[in-house]
Parts: structure tokens; C-alpha cells; sequence
């Protein structure tokens, strides 16, 4: 049975409580005597296709999950490329923003500070804990590149574990959205009569980690079986907690592992084609990043393993890598640096500072421009000409979200460069034609990754997630492509076929976690890749 969280008041406060879900089809006499599953799923889209804005649209399939999941994830399943800019990225973003405003229902669990010392009731106040398999928990301390949103965070862990149910076939019982109540730095929150978080900034560090090392054990006790997926903290707290409990607890990082997860499989498809058409070796690429914050040095640390598989030393791989922040180019003698950015900080540079970006690509002449830094239109069009100039099939990956803050268009990377250009972006763009000819624009976004590594790990039962399995997540979805996906010229496969894709990429997963010695369900070692795969898709729960 499938539970749905309904409001209850009680002397004025709000609380949950565990309601059966309506069956899926229900009593003869409760429901209209013609009403018919194919002729309802049409009227669920022309009731969504007529609302008049992107938020209205979200509120909609909010309120359509709750009443009636099936048909949530039956139309989500089926119209994947139409849903997801709806219940994720854009307008998940604008749900964050207004969420105080437009919040109806209770749909996941807030701990906040003041629950220090007994956080452990407010988890069990969770209706499901014996199902509960995966958890996003956010602080809401950066909300995609939208900035400090305190309590507003939550409909990101919502979202994201929408995409666990719709792209993994995660039990909707199973998932647990979190959004931890430390209080804001935004002061427009704190001045807000309907904000619904502590009216207080943000807790030092210190205090913080003595919360999160009771919220991750009470985490372990109450739900044993529970992997738990970091989701927006800020860049200092991402690296801390990832650090601090990855080899505690069954626990990852999606904006650290999972997008560098999601762009090392983009960057291995789109390397094969600019190399083809340059003439130089794998091994030859240079990249830039545009931003050095958690998002830029986690895939900055994991497209070192394009380097290393291509026989490269750490070393070399490394110096591949270029890094820039506010102040430019990120190198040794600049002056002090960030602990996360020290690693890549470049020792053969010791000039002045070069702040500027088009300097920067003109002095590092990149085969391939990330950009991870939240500002929109970064990639202005003479920066977009001059990787055209430096490259003949240059890649360009603005990876900001979320759309407003992407630091190009699709538009403007087709413009700029003549049609002659591999293209990923966090958020989606429409293909266009350019001479006549179609392109598409591929989406490097997380969403292709977490859903098929959580089921690998939930699967495997593991004990901690290790780095190998997320590198076996992203050569999964390079592997993914289709001949016909290729011949497109696709970095990404299609969306619609994510429940294959997360199949695939949850066997691997499994493969490298027994590898590991870290996955706790000895039973999968004994099946051929063949059995493994169909075992996977078994555990998918169909809408
Ligand atoms: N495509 C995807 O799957 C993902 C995309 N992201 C996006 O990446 C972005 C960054 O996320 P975080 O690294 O966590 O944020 P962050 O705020 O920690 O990092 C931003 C970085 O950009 C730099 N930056 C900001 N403005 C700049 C400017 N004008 N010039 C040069 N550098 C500048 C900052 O110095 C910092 O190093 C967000 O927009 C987020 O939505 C994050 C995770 C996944
Ligand atoms: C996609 C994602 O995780 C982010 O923008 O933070
Ligand atoms: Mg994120």
C-alpha cells in the first residue's frame, strides 16, 4: 500500500499523519460510472497543458501526486521530457522561492536546531520507517544557484526523489524528503510574515556539525536501511559532511558526485567527437571551469578519471584542469585559497591575476569550457567565438541552474560558433535547426545519475558509497547511448528511456560495490549480468 501524508490540525498545529493512499480504482458508485484510465490520463494533461504558468503547473502535479500517485508517475513516465522542467529544473526553482508562500501540505520531515538532543522523535514521527530506502536531505543553504532559501529548500528534496519514483522505480513509500531547519542568511526570509523557518541566521559550524552527527545517527538507527543523498548545502558544508560520514554511513553527495558523475559520462561522448574532428589525442584535452564552488571542483575531481583511464598519471590528469573563481584564474601564488580549490591551483602560472574569462581562455586555450559558476551569460559571445576559433568542434558546457542563471544559451552556442559545437547544459533547452540541419542540445544534469546509483546501492545493500561506484554510474551512462542516439550526435541519451538507463547503471553499480566489498546482499554476487539486469528491473515499482 502506497501512503500519502495527510494535514491534520490539532490545537492549531499542523501534523501528519498516515493515510491509505485512494486504491487505484475505486468503488463502483464513488467515481463517475464512465470514468476510463486512457480518457482520465488525457484529461490530466489538457487540466495541466491549460494552466497559465510554470508554477501553476507544479502546484498541480503536486496535488495530482497526492490524490493519485499511479496516475502521477504514468503520465510523468510518459511525458518525461514534459514533466521534468515542471516537478525539477526551472521551475522547481521557483517552488523553492515561493514555497512559504504556496505551501499546502506536509510532504517531507523537517529537523530543525531547536530539535538538538531529540532529534531522534522527530524522525520517528515518520509514518513509514520500515520502508523508508532513500532520503535527500538539504539545508536549503544553496538551493540550485539560487542562493541561501532556507526551509524554502524543501521542494528539492521532494523533486529529486520524484525522479528516484519516476526514473528508478523507487517506491514512493520508500523515499523520505528532509529539509533540515538551521536557520537563514537571506534577509528577506527572515522580514517574511509567511516564511515557515526560524526566524534566526544561520548556526556556526560547530553547532551545525553537532546536530548533523545526531541527525545522521539517529538517521541509521531509525531507518537501518536508509541511503542518504546530500542535496544543496553550501560548498564548504558539502565537502565537510561528504567527508565526515562517507565512510560512516551509506551516504553521497549529489552535487559533488553526482553532477561530476553525470558530466564525466557527457564529456567521454563529446570527447570522442571533438578529438575525431581535431585530430588530437584524448589524452590532449584541456578544460575549464567556470566556477570553483562545490559543483566545479567535484566534476573538476572526477574528469581526472577520463585521464587516468586514458593512461595518464595523476599528475598529468591534473594539469589538464584549470579552475576559475571571482578573482580569475585559481593558482598557487594568487594569495590564500579556499581548502576545496588548493588541489587544482595551477604552479606553472605566477603572473598577475587574470580576472577576465576571455583572457583566461585566450592564456589556457581550453578544448572544453564547464561552467558551475551561477552566473548567467558568463559565456558572452566573444568567449563562445574564441573556443570556436581555438577548437573545431569546441565543448561548451554551461551547467548552471537554474535556466535564467545557465551561463549561455543553446541559441547563443549555436550562433556563435556556427553550428560546430558540443553542447550540455544543467537545465533543458529545445533543439533548434541551424542550415537545416537539426540539433540537440544535451542536458548534463544530475537526474541521469542519482536515480540508477541510489537503486544500485539500495540494492547491493550498501555499507558506504564508495568513489568507484560513481565512477561505474558515469562510464554506465556513456556506455547508454543507442546507435540511433549516436548518429544524432547526442551526448546524453534520451530521457524517456531513463528507466533503462537506471537499470544499467544501478547493475554497474552494484558490480563495482561488490568489487568494493562494500554491498551487504551477498545473493547478487552469484548472478550472471544478464540475471543482475533483471533482477534490477524486478525491484522497479511500476505505476
Ligand atoms: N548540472 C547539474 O547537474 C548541476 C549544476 N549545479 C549548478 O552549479 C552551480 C554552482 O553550484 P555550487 O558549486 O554548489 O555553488 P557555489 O556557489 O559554491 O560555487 C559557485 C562558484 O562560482 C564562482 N563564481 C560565481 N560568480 C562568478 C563570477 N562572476 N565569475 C567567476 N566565478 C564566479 C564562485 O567563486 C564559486 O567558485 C549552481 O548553479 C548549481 O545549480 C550544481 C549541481 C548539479
Ligand atoms: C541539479 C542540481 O543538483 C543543482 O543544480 O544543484
Ligand atoms: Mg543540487
Amino acid at each position: 500500500m502506497t501512503i500519502v501524508l495527510t494535514p491534520v490540525w490539532q490545537n492549531g498545529v499542523q501534523k501528519l499523519k498516515m493515510a491509505p493512499q485512494p486504491p487505484p480504482r475505486p468503488q463502483h458508485g464513488l467515481t463517475p460510472p464512465e470514468l476510463d484510465d486512457e480518457v482520465h490520463e488525457t484529461r490530466c494533461m489538457t487540466q495541466l497543458r491549460g494552466k497559465v504558468s510554470d508554477i501553476e503547473r507544479y502546484i498541480y502535479l503536486s496535488a495530482l501526486k497526492q490524490h493519485d500517485p499511479h496516475m502521477f508517475y504514468r503520465l510523468c513516465l510518459k511525458h518525461m521530457a514534459e514533466f521534468t522542467p515542471i516537478i525539477y529544473t526551472p521551475t522547481v526553482g521557483q517552488a523553492c522561492q515561493e514555497y512559504s508562500h504556496n505551501y499546502r501540505r506536509p510532504e517531507g520531515l523537517f529537523a530543525s536546531i531547536k530539535d538538538k538532543g531529540k532529534i531522534k522523535s522527530v524522525l520517528r514521527a515518520w509514518p513509514k520507517i520500515d520502508d523508508a530506502r532513500i532520503s535527500v536531505v538539504t539545508d536549503g543553504s544553496r538551493i540550485l544557484g539560487l542562493g541561501d532559501l532556507g526551509i524554502n529548500g524543501m521542494p528539492i528534496s521532494i523533486g529529486k526523489l520524484s525522479l528516484y519514483v519516476a526514473g528508478a522505480g523507487i517506491r514512493p513509500q520508500s523515499t523520505i524528503p528532509i529539509c533540515l531547519d538551521l536557520g537563514t542568511n537571506t534577509q528577506k526570509y527572515l522580514d517574511d510574515p509567511l516564511y515557515l523557518g526560524m526566524r534566526k541566521r544561520r548556526v556556526p559550524t560547530n553547532e551545525m556539525t553537532e546536530f548533523m552527527d545526531e541527525f545522521m545517527h539517529e538517521m541509521s538507527v531509525q531507518f537501518p536501511k536508509l541511503l542518504v543523498q546530500f542535496e544543496d548545502f553550501s560548498t564548504d558544508h558539502a565537502f565537510l559532511y561528504l567527508e565526515r560520514y562517507r565512510n560512516q554511513y551509506p551516504v553521497f553527495n549529489d552535487d559533488i558526485q553526482g553532477t561530476g558523475a553525470v558530466v564525466l559520462s557527457g564529456f567521454i561522448n563529446a570527447a570522442r567527437l571533438a578529438s575525431a574532428a581535431s585530430g588530437q589525442p584524448l589524452t590532449d584535452h584541456r578544460i575549464l571551469f567556470f566556477g570553483a564552488g562545490s559543483a566545479g571542483v567535484g566534476v573538476a575531481m572526477q574528469l581526472m578519471s577520463f585521464f587516468t583511464l586514458e593512461g595518464l598519471s595523476e599528475e598529468e590528469a591534473r594539469n589538464r584542469i584549470y579552475l576559475v573563481d571571482t578573482q580569475g584564474l585559481v593558482y598557487a601564488s594568487r594569495g590564500e585559497l579556499a581548502e576545496h580549490k588548493q588541489y587544482f591551483a595551477r604552479t606553472d602560472y605566477t603572473g598577475p591575476p587574470i580576472k577576465n574569462l576571455l583572457d583566461v581562455v585566450e592564456y589556457v586555450r581550453p578544448t572544453a569550457l564547464m561552467g558551475l559558476s551561477t552566473t548567467s551569460g558568463a559565456f558572452s559571445p566573444d568567449v563562445i567565438q574564441t573556443m570556436a576559433a581555438l577548437n573545431p568542434l569546441p565543448i561548451i558546457f554551461p551547467l548552471s541552474n537554474p535556466v535564467k542563471l545557465s551561463e549561455c544559451t543553446f541559441e547563443d552556442a549555436v550562433r556563435f560558433t556556427n553550428g560546430k559545437v558540443l553542447f550540455a547544459s544543467g537545465s533543458p533547452f529545445h533543439e533548434l535547426e541551424h542550415r537545416g540541419q537539426m540539433l540537440y542540445p544535451g542536458q548534463g544534469n544530475n537526474m541521469y545519475i542519482f536515480p540508477g546509483l541510489g537503486l544500485g546501492a539500495i540494492l547491493a545493500r550498501c555499507s558506504s558509497v564508495t568513489d568507484s561506484m560513481v565512477e561505474a554510474s558515469s562510464l554506465g551512462l556513456a556506455n547508454s547511448l543507442t546507435p540511433e542516439e549516436e548518429d544524432m550526435n547526442l551526448l546524453y541519451p534520451q530521457i524517456e528511456r531513463i528507466r533503462e538507463i537506471s537499470a544499467f547503471i544501478a547493475m554497474q553499480v552494484i558490480r563495482a560495490a561488490q568489487t568494493a566489498g562494500v554491498d551487504r546482499n551477498a545473493d547478487l554476487r552469484r548472478m550472471s549480468d544478464s540475471e543482475l539486469l533483471a533482477f534490477v528491473t524486478s525491484k522497479m515499482w511500476n505505476p
